[in-house]
């Protein structure tokens, strides 16, 4: 099947794309040094490394650790745990990981561009110890500059797989706390596309910072009109909590994502798509992972920008609840009257024959959703007079269309162990139709 290839205007495809640099009639060569202004995204994490093993039910019932649940664990139970790992040789493997630290690097594979991480790293590295491990798995593209130095270690979590394929988190914290307020750069996060956050940074104990440093992110973004975006990392932490959670989503948020146990955690609704269209009440779009369901999102578009689909209606819990997916989403305070715009794309290909792992399939299709969204402050940066921002959007392609590529981001991770990317997705795939790809 005649297929075109999934392109956004990025440093490397962007003469493909729109021709910002035309060739220069005297040479007929194009400006060598090309000065187009670049886009990135900035997102804090607690800097961890995944230690992956396959255990069974009585193993987390020995360490008192709640089946599915991210939890923290002292130093004593690191320790045992850790010992009894390597002794039964359960280890499958060591890789960087943290939910907004997988995010940044898999954005910056996508999109062969920067992000920028913050949060602590090790002053003292050795080859081979945690944080270097981190450091080394982490793609070139994501900027670690501004990471703040500790004396200690960075954290650990122990990421065991049960016989069903659910994953259970246990954290050794280390230092990922200590991340201090003033280790904030204001400009770096006012100039940025988007800042990434999750509710476990909220998970925090006596003296530690990281909290303090997360909301002074916040609000500074919020101030200087930068998406936020927050992903809801464990629904326990949610339930524990869920009127702070409304208020803070409501506060601060822009684009909230979660999977549907988290989406229930906040609205009280188990369906994804109802759901998705509640969260729409505290923020501007929603991306709703539902496991072998596929993938949902909600947002809203001003009425004189709406789009048709033209695939088939769908109804679920809202009747033809896709009829306007080929909408580009836009703040809410962007639209002089809004309509709000939902999609459902089902796992790429019905997933993957054996699915290896679905840890980090939600974080894998959050980076594609941030790929395209500073795509579009990218090409506005460069290209402001193009008639694309005639509607100020927020993203460079339509609902229906991130869905698809997030969606197609997961199918990957799904086939992986690891929830980091190793490669971009494939320019051309012969098996996709070409209204997979097309724009
Ligand atoms: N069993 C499955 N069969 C087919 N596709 C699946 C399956 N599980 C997950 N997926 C795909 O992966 C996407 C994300 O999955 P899921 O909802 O499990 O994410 P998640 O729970 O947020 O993951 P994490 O928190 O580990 O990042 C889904 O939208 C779907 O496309
Ligand atoms: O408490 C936590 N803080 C930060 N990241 C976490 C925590 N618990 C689990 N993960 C991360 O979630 C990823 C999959 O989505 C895993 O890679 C794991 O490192």
């Amino acid at each position: 099947m005649n297929t075109i290839a999934m392109k956004f205007p990025g440093r490397r495809q962007h003469k493909h794309y729109f021709p910002v640099e035309n060739k220069t009639p005297l040479t007929n060569k194009v400006n060598s040094e090309p000065k187009l202004a670049r886009s990135y995204i900035v997102g804090i994490d607690q800097i961890l490394v995944d230690i992956e093993a396959k255990v069974d039910d009585e193993f987390l019932t020995e360490f008192s650790l709640k089946r599915g649940m991210s939890q923290v664990i002292t130093d004593e139970v690191t320790h045992r745990l850790y010992q009894r790992l390597k002794d039964e040789q359960l280890i499958n493997y060591e890789f960087a990981g943290g939910t907004i630290g997988n995010t940044m690097h898999n954005y910056s594979v996508l999109a062969d561009d920067r992000s920028v991480l913050l949060g602590v790293m090790s002053k003292n590295m050795q080859v081979g110890d945690y944080a270097y491990r981190f450091v080394s798995n982490t793609s070139s593209r994501v900027d670690l500059n501004y990471l703040q130095p500790v004396d200690g270690p960075i954290g650990r979590c122990f990421t065991l797989i049960d016989d069903t394929g659910e994953r259970t988190f246990a954290i050794n914290a280390g230092l990922i706390n200590k991340l201090k307020p003033e280790s904030i750069d204001e400009s770096l996060i006012s100039n940025a596309a988007a800042l990434v956050i999750s509710s476990y940074l909220m998970r925090t104990e006596e003296g530690d910072t990281m909290t303090q440093a997360t909301l002074k992110a916040v609000e500074c973004a919020n101030k200087a009109g930068v998406p936020v975006v927050l992903t809801l990392g464990t629904k326990f932490l949610i339930e524990k909590e869920p009127e702070f959670w409304r208020k803070f989503v409501k506060d601060h948020v822009n684009i909230l994502a979660m999977n549907e146990d988290e989406a229930q955690a906040i609205t009280g609704i188990t369906d994804p798509l109802k759901a998705a269209d509640a969260c729409l009440d505290w923020v501007d779009l929603v991306i709703c992972t539902a496991g072998p369901e596929g993938l949902f999102m909600a947002g809203y578009v001003d009425e004189q920008h709406k789009r048709a689909t033209e695939y088939p209606l769908l109804s679920g819990a809202i009747a033809d609840f896709n009829r306007y997916e080929y909408s580009r989403p836009m703040l809410l305070k962007d639209c002089v009257n809004p309509v709000r715009i939902y999609t459902h794309t089902a796992p790429y290909m019905g997933g993957p024959d054996n699915i290896k792992n679905t840890n980090g399939a939600g974080d894998a299709a959050l980076a594609a959703v941030l790929h395209d969204l500073s795509a579009n402050v990218y090409h506005k940066m460069n290209v402001d007079d193009s008639s694309k921002h005639l509607q100020p959007a927020m993203t460079y392609s339509s609902l229906s269309q991130i869905s698809k590529y997030a969606n197609r981001v997961s199918f990957e991770i799904l086939m992986q162990h690891s929830p980091r990317l190793s490669r971009g997705l494939p320019e051309r795939e012969d098996s996709l139709e070409q209204a997979y790809w097309a724009l």
